[in-house]
């Protein structure tokens, strides 16, 4: 059995706007996987739960607040093969989430968009996130929940 290095945990997650509207952001040129489309988030840190570091990559890179008992799970992906150093094995688990602080901008990426279902599969992605936006297209085609009242693109309506 080859080695295979402990895999780096990424939590990435699909904000979903009133529309069904799915925010995706473009990594920037020069870093891995640049120019790809991709679901916010990033690497947890030591000490972090995938939900703290979840909140927290979305907070730096589209300067929105979640809070963390509103993340859905969806999926994960993982590399089943070692990749070409430098790059590492990842494990990334996709949060959904409908229901948010502010307007995102866009701090990290080279930019944002929000791409209806059917748009997704078009795009250029990181490998592990095809698996990743089927499960999700997958979850909200068969959500027998009722869709909360979100407003279009950003906006946390207010709560009971
Ligand atoms: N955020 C995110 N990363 C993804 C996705 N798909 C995918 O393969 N990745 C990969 C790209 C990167 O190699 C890794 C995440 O690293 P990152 O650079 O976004 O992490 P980070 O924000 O913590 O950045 P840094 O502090 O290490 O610079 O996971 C995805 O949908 N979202």
């Amino acid at each position: 059995m080859k080695n295979f290095s402990t895999p780096v945990l990424v939590v990435a997650v699909a904000l979903v706007d009133g529309e069904g509207r799915i925010l995706l952001q473009r990594r920037r040129r020069g870093s891995e996987h640049g120019g790809l489309w991709e679901f916010p988030g990033g690497k947890v840190e030591p000490g972090e739960s995938p939900q703290g570091a979840a909140v927290r990559e979305i907070e730096e890179e589209l300067g929105l607040r979640l809070e963390a008992a509103r993340l859905e799970p969806v999926s994960f992906a993982s590399d089943i093969d070692v990749p070409e150093p430098p790059r590492r094995s990842y494990v990334i688990l996709l949060y959904t989430c409908r229901l948010w602080d502010g307007v995102p901008e866009c701090r990290d990426g080279e930019a944002i968009a929000w791409f209806r279902g059917e748009e997704i599969a078009e795009l250029p992605m990181p490998p592990l996130d095809y698996p990743l936006a089927e499960a999700l297209l997958e979850k909200n085609a068969n959500s027998r929940l009722p869709t909360p009242e979100v407003p279009p693109s950003g906006g946390l309506p207010t709560r009971p």
